[in-house]
């Protein structure tokens, strides 16, 4: 379980993040999302005791992160994957932290193995390491205090297709075994793949929360014509709204069967018509977030699950 409420934090006269309040509960994945500069990691740093709040409050597990005993058994937390120290080989990294965390050394091959870190790669130098191979050590500190929070700050940085896979799957399982899961990324369809919930934030506030379906549901028909003006044309005389996606479709506020009527009555060719889904994330991302504060988007009430 984790607890933000009322969380902001200025630098000056510059709000980094203005009140912001959401819960993570155990056995979901919570997609923490927002454009550059918006807040994450001034938010996830606030959550992990590494920032000092202006105001509001933090817990984990119910308890603030710097008052938690033995912080790493309870929450692991993965920052910043390229902080590991150079000239340590990744098990001596993974070897030390077992140490201060009391837990076995045992340990410490389970999650080399658990993230992939086999045959020579435990014993080389992270300097050596790719960014992606760093990823798979940070997030193997994380699990090695077998916490039942993780936080992450874009964990899927640098992991290739393969890996990202990999990290949808270990993520998803762990949170099944009733854990609960923070990530942070840019990676919206990575996002959309693993997480059951997502808050947004944008300009330092919460611009969204809630479960995935409830806040993609209703974000209309995803079309592309063979010739897109006519198209466009097309769907304004139906008196349908429509938004250009990245990739030169038209997202629509209506249904497929309504864009499907008013291009098939100006005689326009689909070559795509389907409920918008996929382009739905991006789409809530890029109006939420340029819509800035003022329209807080809640499509369910977070459930208090104490833990
Ligand atoms: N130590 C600091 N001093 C002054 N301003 C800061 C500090 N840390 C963050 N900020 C400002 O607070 C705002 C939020 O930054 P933050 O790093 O939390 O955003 P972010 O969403 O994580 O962005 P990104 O995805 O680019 O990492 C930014 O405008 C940033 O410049």
């Amino acid at each position: 379980m984790i607890s933000a409420e009322h969380l902001t934090k200025r630098y000056g006269s510059q709000a980094a993040v203005s009140d912001v309040s959401f819960r993570c509960g155990p056995g979901t994945v919570t997609g923490f999302l927002g454009p550059n500069g918006a807040g994450k990691s001034t938010t996830l740093r606030m959550l992990c005791g590494l920032t000092e709040p202006t105001s509001g409050r933090a817990t984990v597990a119910g308890t603030a992160y710097r008052d938690l005993p033995n912080p790493g058994r309870v929450v692991g937390v993965l920052l910043d994957a390229g902080a590991q120290h150079p000239g340590r080989s990744g098990r001596e990294v993974l070897t030390l932290a077992a140490r201060v965390l009391g837990v076995e050394r045992r340990r410490v091959g389970e999650v080399l193995d658990l993230v992939g870190l086999t045959g020579r790669a435990p014993g080389k130098r992270t300097g050596q390491y790719s960014l992606g191979m760093r990823q798979r050590l940070g997030i193997a500190q994380a699990l090695l205090g077998e916490p039942e929070v993780l936080v992450l700050d874009e964990p899927a940085n640098g992991l290739d297709p393969e890996g990202i896979f990999w990290m949808r799957g270990l993520l998803r399982e762990f949170a099944d075994r009733g854990g609960t899961v923070l990530l942070s990324s840019h990676l919206l369809h990575e996002v959309e793949a693993v997480a059951d919930h997502l808050v947004v934030i944008g300009g330092g506030s919460v611009v969204a929360d809630g479960s995935k379906e409830e806040l993609l549901a209703g974000s209309g028909t995803l079309v592309r014509g063979l010739d897109g003006e006519a198209l466009s044309g097309a769907l304004a005389r139906a008196g349908l709204d429509t938004t250009p996606t990245s990739d030169g479709a038209l997202l629509v506020d209506g249904s497929t069967e309504a864009v499907g009527r008013a291009a098939a009555a100006a005689g326009v060719v689909l070559l795509e018509l389907r409920q918008a889904e996929g382009a739905g994330l991006e789409q809530l991302f890029l109006t939420l977030t340029h819509a800035g504060a003022a329209d807080v988007h809640h499509a369910a009430p977070v459930e208090e699950v104490a833990r």
